[in-house]
């Protein structure tokens, strides 16, 4: 049994949330801290966990696990810090957060907490959602896996190390909305050619299922995937060359890198504040 304490019940805290209820983790065993009483309350019935207070939820927690926004991750954390530092039972501090570094969290805590930053994604809400993680300084491979395991029965799980979090982060924290973005796009296309929108936006979603289970499936890599759809001098080539030309490829390069700086900057602001701080 792993007791875990979730800090901001907003998109990602109530993915995780129900992944682990779906997954099959009792209520009992979770607990949520979210600062708008409404959504607390609401959470709680849905998911039939306990809402609580940063002190009570903290205590005895052996994950908890900080979903609120980044720039609200060093109060927040602080306050864990506070809440813990007294206790005899060691809890694993994991943040969700983008862009804010396992130092970040460390300095704010007491000397020698083990720590655990993990990049998750919205789909944790389906159990197929896909997270990085990487440890801070203090924590061991024990505490590293203990983390794993909980985000492995909400989706899959790999390790990194710290400086790819940002990557991480540009490709599938962000990832799901890049994919949407597509699924709206194509849906949108459906209709201009004269589809009704519920009949093009079935058919654009299990269009994106079934290309995700084939990628996932792992037998082809995606250009040979891609080379199977499209035959001589067919409709799959016309289009293609059309979404070259149109600078796809270019356009999610460019996209990632944006979004990887964009992480790398918040990484900065935190820095400064610390420093302003000191
Ligand atoms: N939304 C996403 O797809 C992803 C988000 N993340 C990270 O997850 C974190 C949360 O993001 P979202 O869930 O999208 O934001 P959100 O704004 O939906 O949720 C944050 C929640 O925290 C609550 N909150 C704020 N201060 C609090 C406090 N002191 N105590 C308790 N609750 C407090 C807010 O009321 C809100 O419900 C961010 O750090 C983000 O970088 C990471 C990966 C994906
Ligand atoms: O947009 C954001 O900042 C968060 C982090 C990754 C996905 N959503």
């Amino acid at each position: 049994m792993t007791r875990i304490a979730v800090v901001g019940g907003g998109r990602i805290g109530e993915a995780l949330i129900a992944g682990l209820r779906e997954a099959g983790t009792p209520g009992s065993d979770i607990v949520v801290i979210e600062a708008v009483q409404a959504r607390a309350d609401e959470l709680a019935k849905k998911y039939s966990i306990l809402p609580t207070t940063l002190d009570i939820g903290c205590e005895g927690a052996d994950v908890i696990a900080i979903a609120v926004k980044p720039q609200d991750v060093p109060a927040v954390t602080e306050r864990v810090g506070d809440a813990i530092s007294d206790s005899v039972h060691e809890s694993i501090v994991v943040s969700l957060a983008a862009g804010v570094s396992t130092e970040s969290l460390e300095t704010r805590l007491s000397a020698g907490s083990p720590v655990v930053r993990v990049m998750p994604n919205t789909a944790m809400l389906v159990g197929q959602g896909v997270s990085a993680i990487c440890k801070g300084r203090f924590a061991r491979d024990e505490h590293l896996e203990q983390v794993r395991s909980i985000m492995e029965s909400v989706g899959a799980v790999v390790v990194v190390t710290e400086a790819q979090m940002d990557a991480v982060t540009a490709v599938s924290g962000s990832g799901p909305a890049y994919f949407f973005l597509l699924a709206e796009a194509l849906i949108d296309a459906g209709v201009e050619q004269g589809l009704p929108r519920d009949v093009a936006t079935t058919l654009a979603t299990g269009t994106a299922l079934g290309a995700g289970a084939m990628l996932a499936g792992g037998g082809e890599g995606p250009g040979q995937l891609r080379y199977n759809v499209s035959s001589p001098g067919g409709t799959t080539a016309a289009a293609i060359r059309r979404l070259e030309s149109g600078g796809l490829r270019a356009a999610v390069a460019d996209a990632v890198e944006a979004a990887a700086s964009r992480s790398r900057e918040m990484a900065r602001a935190v820095i400064e504040d610390d420093d302003e701080i000191d």
